[in-house]
């Protein structure tokens, strides 16, 4: 049975692409008898009736889900924050990276309107990036990305399904817009092959870059640690997980235990303190989370 891949649902219909052929597809009745639900992302075996019409019969197996949009298989999430307006936070870029992590996503961490900056605030931004990329993240800065293009972000796209996320403000949807221009051949194309206007519905959809994938919708744009427990936190901080294995203690959750190496680490500076402390911000949410329940 040909297999493909789930670029967009809409009104019922799922919308699977298989290299040159773009299928309508119904799902299968039984996904609803067992309230299995297709996702834009997902692979799928399907049926062809003919040359455009089919049905899954399928559904491959999940790398990951998320919800908001709903999709999956998720590679990648282009987290957007901006220098200034509003101002970067490094608090928020770590529980953003936890959570990606914990997703087990790859973050690729974009800075915008670098534009805004003095000299001074610049410097700033420039060390962070250096603090961020020593941990082994990709870091992107860019300036007002609408005349920029996407030109230096395609590499970063290639060869996966990306998602892009941030807090409100940040500039996500020019972001989106700005890769448009490229997107608009294959969404053209796909529109008329429909005989439907473009986005007349809002709907998630999966729209072809360079090689890569894009969902055409802003993702979260805030995170809780809700499922993530306390022995898990450190494994989603990439230098502390590294560490982890020289700590004296099974279990060290590397607050007060003797020995530890992640506190050696930052005490030596090897590890920037802000991260640790975040850490240990993120710490105490858990446990007051769960002395909640
Ligand atoms: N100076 C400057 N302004 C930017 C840049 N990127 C975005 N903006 C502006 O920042 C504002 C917010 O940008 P959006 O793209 O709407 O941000 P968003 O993240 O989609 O925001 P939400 O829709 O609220 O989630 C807009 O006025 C943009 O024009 C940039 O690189 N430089
Ligand atoms: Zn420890």
């Amino acid at each position: 049975m040909p297999n493909g891949l789930i670029v967009k649902s809409l009104s019922g219909f799922y919308y699977v692409q298989d290299q040159d052929l773009y299928i309508q597809c119904r799902g299968r009745g039984l996904f609803r008898k067992q309230k299995r639900k297709p996702l834009v992302g997902d692979y799928v075996e399907y049926e062809a009736e003919n040359k455009t019409d089919g049905y899954i019969m399928e559904l491959l197996e999940r790398k990951n889900e998320l919800i908001r949009p709903s999709i999956a298989n998720v590679d990648q999430a282009l987290l957007v924050f901006s220098a200034l307006e509003p101002d970067f936070s490094t608090h928020l870029l770590d529980r953003f990276l936890v959570h990606i992590e914990a997703a087990q996503i790859e973050p690729v961490i974009i800075i915008s309107k670098m534009d805004l900056l003095t000299t001074k605030q610049e410097e700033e931004i420039q060390t962070y990036k250096e603090h961020y990329q020593d941990i082994g993240y990709r870091v992107r800065l860019t300036s007002n990305v609408a005349e920029q293009g996407v030109q230096w972000l395609l590499p970063d796209l290639n060869d996966r399904m990306s998602v892009v996320a941030g807090q409100s403000g940040v500039g996500k949807s020019s972001l989106l817009n700005a890769l448009k221009p490229n997107l608009d051949i294959e969404t053209d194309k796909i529109s008329t092959h429909l005989g439907r206007g473009k986005h007349t519905t809002r709907h998630v959809e999966l729209l072809s870059i360079g090689s890569g994938l894009v969902a055409d919708t802003p993702g979260f744009s805030s995170v809780e640690f809700t499922d993530i427990e306390a022995e898990d936190l450190a494994l989603y901080f990439p230098e502390m997980a590294s560490r982890m294995p020289d700590c004296k203690f099974r279990g060290c959750l590397h607050t007060s235990e003797p020995k530890c190496a992640v506190k050696v680490a930052v005490e030596e500076g090897q590890i920037q303190s802000y991260r640790y402390e975040h850490y240990l911000t993120f710490l105490e949410e858990i446990n007051q989370r769960k002395r909640r329940y």
